[in-house]
């Protein structure tokens, strides 16, 4: 699905990824892990076209989308929900929610129902404004309008940050979903051992903008995430 080739990555002169080796298989969920200010962002914009990679290549759906433009991925079928709920406040949730359906590729003009079955407090809330929204549904808005164009690889920076427990449980419940549908990958960042060891199939660790530990999140070990993730 997503296969990505020693790349490197960063910001004008400033090089933050090196080496970086990474795969998403199709229907897998892979989990990203990294202290704050390791690159996990700024892989997460490589990958979605925002930022063009030095160095590597970057392969997705069997082709090489090393220089493909952000939209072009977007209308391949990669859904980006960026770090911190990235939402029209001015605008209803329905209208939020049809601004999705721009990166779908076969020009679909509904918002399909299962966008609404997955975050059923949307459908309740169309007619309100974003703004008016609490923290945790406006991340499922942003989350439901990556897949209101029903992408077949869902990238999340840090959906769970900074949300209330119940929403967060939610939010779990829809990716356990996107996993059993077997229709979609997710590669998400997330910094929890517990949730990362029951929802993810395999783990990255970032630091210092390379890999440093990779395997089945089954084998995520206590003293792993001491190792590479304690400040
Ligand atoms: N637009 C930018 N221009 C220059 N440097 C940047 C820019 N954005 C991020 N950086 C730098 O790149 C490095 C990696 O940042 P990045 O946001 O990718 O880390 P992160 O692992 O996602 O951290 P966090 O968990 O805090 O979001 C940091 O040193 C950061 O200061």
């Amino acid at each position: 699905m997503l296969n990505i080739n020693d790349l490197e990555s960063g910001y004008g002169e400033s090089m933050i990824l090196r080496s970086v080796n990474l795969k998403v298989k199709p229907g897998q969920v892979v989990c990203l892990m990294g202290r704050n200010g390791v690159g996990k962002t700024t892989l997460m914009k490589t990958i979605m076209g925002l930022i063009k990679p030095k160095k590597g290549t970057l392969t997705y759906d069997g082709r090489d989308v090393t220089n493909a433009s952000p939209d072009r991925r977007a209308k391949g079928g990669v859904g980006y929900v960026p770090q911190g709920r990235d939402i029209f406040p001015q605008l209803t949730v329905e209208e939020n929610l049809l601004l999705g359906l721009e990166a779908s590729s076969n020009r679909k003009t509904n918002i399909p129902d299962t966008v609404y079955e997955m975050f059923p407090v949307l459908k309740e809330m169309i007619r309100r404004k974003g703004g008016d929204l609490s923290g945790g549904q406006q991340q499922q808005l942003s989350i439901a309008r990556a897949l209101v164009a029903e992408p077949k690889l869902l990238l999340l920076d840090e959906p769970m940050e900074g949300i209330q427990p119940s929403i967060v449980m939610e939010i779990e419940q829809v990716i356990e979903n996107i996993k059993a549908s077997k229709k979609m990958s997710v590669l998400l960042i997330e910094q929890s051992l517990t949730f990362a060891t029951r929802i993810a199939d395999y783990y990255y660790v970032l630091d210092k903008g390379t890999i440093v530990a990779e395997g089945n999140s089954s084998s995520l070990s206590e003293d792993q995430v001491k190792k590479h993730l304690a400040v």
